[in-house]
């Protein structure tokens, strides 16, 4: 599913009205209807108080439509302006007098931190202060109004996006935006929802369709993909029938160095369980029983030295490689690194230490072979491109960075991201449980795997990461996040090709 700007959303509710012959208040009536719906679906007509604030444009706008239908259907409602500009949308004000011709308890004006209203624990808080449209600090009395929303610890629902946050930067003050237990967003998801610093402002998302113009969506690039089941399965190779063990390819994983052969072994493993054909592993001399005996479907080559890298060398020509975890960064290993780069022309993925290399001397990042693929955590990728001032800054030098070394990135992390030039795609599945050791070395692998069996670069870490959180929440889901461990999520591999097509219905009504 894509992922627009606000200015792009902007530009499909322009396209509808056109294409679609709809006026904008029509459009806001029908996007505030599906908000309603919502709730109505859920309360079923409880007698809960609900409060609503709204602001002076089309969010608050939105507020208000969603108010009156409350109020139609028998709802306790009250309904608050969030009165921070003199500049009320015409949509604002024509919703405004349609909900004082339904009902004779008119909307609370609030202009002061002094007008905050008492409001019981048990209500509901539906907030249509600011929507995309943010796009200066608030006013102090406004953010201070958030801040008293927030502390009465009320069931809070934001219309679109949550209040005070912008769709592309950080908020000044981290304090003053609402904090949602649903947010109910419009058409699309949006980058802000995903990020580190400011997606924890809401619990959960619901995308609803709008019926935006088709294809102005399908058209637009957007500023982003989110890569959801309805992608991944299209990503996905067919395995023919008469296929035999050579037709998915020979991979090598190359790391581990003494006490951190399992890693080797996580990576091996995993990119078997993707489906590669055959695995070969390079390991130093010590890793040689540990390898032979955990993993009998691997071959093992191993280095002159017992206990770390220090010269690659293997005579035949793997269709892939996976390199970096365990590896160490000890300088004959550096050596041999650098020498293997020069001359390596096959599909690559660098992990772990080997990105650590990489930082440590990045001339040899002029070295790579097109397309590798980079799988740094925030701290390993701080190493490769320094720091950042926020999330934002840190995807534009990301894709700066891939762009000068022809790399793909994948930050990974919750909702962990691959990079290419300038596209993004984002991949939300995942669990908390799946902060383990060993679950890196188990992405690397799969992600080897898939480029062995002929996956481009691209596709391989988009499809890879996506199999690694799917296998990782099927864990979860039966053992929680505590007991989850590495070999849990190669174990569940299997499980996630499963679930593609179980999941295959999930389609995606923007394509
Ligand atoms: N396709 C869509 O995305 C649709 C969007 N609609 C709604 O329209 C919203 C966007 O509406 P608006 O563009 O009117 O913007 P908002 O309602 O988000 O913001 C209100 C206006 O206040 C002004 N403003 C911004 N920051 C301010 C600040 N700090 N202090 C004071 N004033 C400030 C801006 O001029 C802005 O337009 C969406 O979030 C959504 O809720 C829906 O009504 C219909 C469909
Ligand atoms: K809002």
């Amino acid at each position: 599913m894509k992922i627009f700007s606000a200015k792009q959303m902007q530009k499909a509710d322009h396209a509808t009205m056109q294409n679609q012959q709809l006026t904008s208040l029509e459009l806001m009536e029908r996007a505030a209807t599906q908000v309603f719906n919502i709730i109505h679906n859920k309360l079923n007509g409880a007698a809960v108080p609900i409060h609503i604030f709204c602001g002076i444009g089309n969010n608050g706008g939105d507020g208000l439509v969603v108010s009156r239908l409350l109020i139609t259907h028998g709802y306790h409602v009250k309904t608050y302006i969030v009165n921070f500009s003199e500049n009320r949308s015409k949509n604002f004000l024509a919703n405004y007098d349609r909900l004082k011709e339904t009902t004779n308890e008119w909307p609370i004006q609030l202009k002061s931190e002094e007008d905050f209203p008492e409001i019981e624990p048990q209500s509901i808080v539906i907030d249509a202060i600011f929507g995309i449209g943010l796009n200066r600090p608030l006013v102090p009395w406004v953010a201070q109004s958030i801040k008293r929303l927030n502390t009465l610890r009320c069931f809070t629902l934001s219309i679109d996006i949550p209040s005070g946050l912008y769709t592309n930067k950080v908020p000044e003050d981290a304090e003053a935006v609402i904090f949602a237990d649903i947010t109910v967003t419009f058409q699309l998801p949006k980058l802000i929802f995903f990020l580190p610093q400011t997606g924890n402002y809401t619990r959960d998302v619901q995308v609803i369709d709008i019926g935006l113009d088709r294809n102005f969506i399908v058209n637009e690039s957007g500023v982003g993909e989110l890569i959801g089941p309805y992608e991944a399965v299209s990503l996905y190779k067919n395995r023919a029938k008469f296929s035999h063990k050579g037709t998915y390819g020979h991979c090598l994983l190359i790391g581990g160095s003494y006490g951190k052969i399992g890693s080797v072994v996580l990576a091996t493993k995993a990119a078997l369980r993707t489906g590669a054909g055959l695995a070969s592993t390079y390991v130093p001399e010590c890793g040689y029983s540990i390898l032979q005996t955990a993993l009998p479907e691997a071959m093992v080559i191993t280095d002159d030295n017992e206990d770390l890298i220090e010269e690659i060398t293997f005579d035949y020509e793997p269709t892939a490689i996976g390199i970096g975890m365990g590896i160490g960064t000890h300088e004959k290993t550096i050596k041999a690194f650098e020498s293997f780069l020069n001359t390596n022309t096959h599909p690559l993925v660098i992990d772990a230490d080997g990105l650590n290399i990489l930082a440590k001397n990045p001339k040899l990042l002029k070295k790579l072979a097109p397309e590798t693929i980079l799988t740094p955590h925030p701290k390993e990728l701080e190493r490769l491109i320094r720091e950042w001032d926020d999330d934002f800054e840190k995807i534009e030098k990301v894709k700066s960075f891939s762009k000068e070394n022809n790399c793909i990135v994948i930050i990974k992390g919750a909702n962990s991201m691959v990079i290419y030039n300038d596209q993004l795609f984002v991949n939300n599945n995942g669990n908390p449980g799946m902060a383990t050791a060993g679950s890196g070395d188990v992405l690397s692998g799969i992600i080897t795997g898939l480029l062995s069996q002929g996956y481009t670069p691209l596709h391989a870490a988009i499809f890879g990461v996506y199999l690694h959180g799917s296998a990782g929440d099927l864990v979860a889901q039966k053992n929680g996040f505590e007991a989850l461990i590495a070999s849990d999520i190669i174990d569940h591999i299997g499980n996630a090709f499963l679930e593609l097509f179980k999941n295959s219905k999930n389609v995606d009504k923007n394509q």
